[in-house]
């Protein structure tokens, strides 16, 4: 468990001449009484690594599907709390690395150190706070440095070089590379400068390099991942699941495969 699971998980994959793929899933939205079944479908259907979201009620960075899911957690009153109780309860079920997503504010209610120590207590492995640039980190350091957890930094192709550089050897666990401008949310064109800002980023970091914004069909995952060491799909993932279409998600991490 920790810092060093997720880079290692995504690590054999590749070994292995495949790709990672990282699903994610908003935590409560259908109750959190089927976390558990969630997390087991995503890992039998072969996800690499889970990431998964902590709903707010202002998630700045989050497209609708994501923002609805959102809504319906906490609708089902999905607490931070109630997350790591039934974390803690299933989570020697689910052998895959885990990864919360969460905007800072919930965090701070939360209190800063009781939500690192249970983190950790959870099994979580890492960590994504897309509203705290790499500057602010200090506001949490000596929390987080307690723990083994991951810290995963977010790249973006409009990145000045320098800070793209930063980034890339601040990252914990994988880099996440941004492969739109703007919020989550499906799209159908793949980037141009994709793969030079791909190559880019694998030449400044020590962890695997995954993509992610945008991906939502078998042919995107395929294209996308094989510029680097994998993929993260979010709102394709949230709306399948919703929908109850469970063959879909399989087929669209097993895309990964080839
Ligand atoms: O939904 P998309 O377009 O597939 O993108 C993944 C993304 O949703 C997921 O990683 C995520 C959900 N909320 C976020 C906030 C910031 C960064 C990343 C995320």
């Amino acid at each position: 468990m920790g810092k060093r699971t997720i880079q290692q998980a995504i690590e054999q994959v590749n070994q292995n001449g495949e790709k990672a793929f990282i699903p994610y899933i908003m935590a409560g939205d259908h109750g959190l009484e089927n976390l558990r079944d969630q997390l087991l479908f995503l890992q039998q259907s072969g996800a690499t690594v889970i990431e998964l979201g902590i709903p707010f009620s202002d998630p700045v960075a989050d497209g609708p599907t994501i923002q609805e899911a959102g809504k319906r957690a906490l609708k089902q009153g999905t607490t931070l709390k109630k997350i790591f109780d039934t974390l803690q309860e299933i989570r020697q079920d689910v052998t895959v690395p885990i990864v919360l997503m969460t905007y800072i504010n919930p965090v701070f209610k939360y209190g800063l150190e009781r939500f690192f120590k249970d983190s950790e207590n959870a099994g979580v492995d890492g960590l994504i706070i897309p509203d705290v640039p790499l500057e602010q980190r200090s506001l949490f350091e000596q929390h987080m440095q307690q723990t083994d957890l991951a810290l995963i930094q977010l790249v973006t192709l409009t990145s000045p070089d320098q800070r793209i550089e930063s980034l890339a050897k601040a990252s914990e666990g994988f880099l996440y590379a941004v492969t739109v401008t703007g919020i989550t949310g499906a799209r159908s064109e793949v980037s141009e400068k994709l793969e030079s800002f791909i190559d880019k980023l694998k030449k400044h970091s020590d962890v695997p390099v995954l993509a992610g914004f945008g991906i939502s069909t078998p042919a995107q995952v395929r294209e996308i991942s094989s510029l680097g060491d994998g993929v993260i799909v979010g709102s394709r993932i949230v709306d399948l699941l919703h929908k109850g279409k469970r063959d879909e998600i399989f087929e669209l991490i097993q895309a990964v495969r080839g």
